[in-house]
């Protein structure tokens, strides 16, 4: 049997009265992609929210690798292994496409400010192996010719690609991704379909996804978890959530039983 990597079980995030994520359990296996659908505010993002340490849970347990991650921090939580990319792109605009990249990989560099200030012969030797790294990272994406640019200059769907590049470099081997085909067209979708399930198999990675493109979901997930109103409503196999009654009686209509 597999591996899971991620555990939610019984899961509450309350805001005040509002009930955003209501008792939702449900395990991620190791090498899985899954995806988290549901409507408009149905608590996808306050899931991600809760498991990479922005909200602490009102109430249950979320486990990495059987670890309690209820009272870590977003970057203690990075350094675990879970890194995320946004629903709203969140780059160094002004930084350059390498910049970017790197500074992603600090969590794990060998190097701080006492090396840095002092210009220890370490020093340079650390950094050049951090830039190889990072170009690496950034040739297996396909954005290598584009290092030096700066990240705003890039068109839209580099810049998610960008972003996955940064979620990659943390070293991470669980990838949040947000809504990663927002604002791409067919055939950009289409490629970053390819891409995700590429950096499953070729890099080991497991991947939680929230989506909204219903070809996507159907064509990329091994499983699907339905959200409405904060509550899962279903859980299964692509085959399974496009037929079940309730996913489409509750929202998705067509959408969901055309895709
Ligand atoms: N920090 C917060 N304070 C108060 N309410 C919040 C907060 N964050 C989220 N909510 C509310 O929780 C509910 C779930 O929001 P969430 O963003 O998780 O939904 P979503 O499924 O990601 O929606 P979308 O598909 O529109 O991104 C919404 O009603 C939202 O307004």
């Amino acid at each position: 049997m597999s591996n899971v990597i991620l555990e939610l079980k019984n899961v509450c995030m309350y805001f005040g009265g509002l009930k955003a994520v209501d008792d939702v359990s449900f395990e991620i296996k190791e090498n899985e992609i899954m995806s988290l659908i549901g409507p408009n505010g149905a608590g996808k993002t306050t899931i991600f929210n809760v498991v990479t340490g922005v909200y602490t849970p009102t109430s249950g347990e979320i486990l990495f690798r059987g670890k309690l991650l209820n009272k870590y921090k977003p970057h203690e939580i990075t350094k675990l292994g879970i890194a995320r990319t946004f629903q709203n792109i969140r780059l160094f605009k002004q930084l350059t496409v390498l910049e970017n990249v790197i500074l992603a990989m600090h969590c794990r560099r060998k190097l701080n400010v006492f090396h840095s200030v002092l210009r220890l012969p370490y020093f340079y030797r650390e950094l050049k192996k951090t830039v190889m790294k990072a170009e690496e990272f950034l040739d297996y994406m396909g954005l290598l010719g584009k290092k030096d640019e700066k990240a705003e200059n890039l068109p839209y769907g580099e810049q998610r690609k960008l972003e996955i590049t940064r979620a990659l470099a943390t070293g991470a081997e669980l990838l949040l991704l947000d809504e990663p085909a927002a604002g791409m067209n067919p055939q950009e979708t289409t490629d970053l379909m390819r891409l995700i399930e590429k950096i499953r198999e070729d890099l080991n990675k497991t991947i939680f996804l929230i989506e909204h493109d219903m070809k996507m979901v159907m064509g990329i997930s091994d499983r699907i978890v339905v959200l409405d109103y904060g509550k899962k409503i279903a859980e299964g196999l692509p085959e399974q959530i496009r037929n079940n009654k309730k996913v489409i009686e509750a929202y998705l209509g067509k959408e969901v039983a055309n895709a």
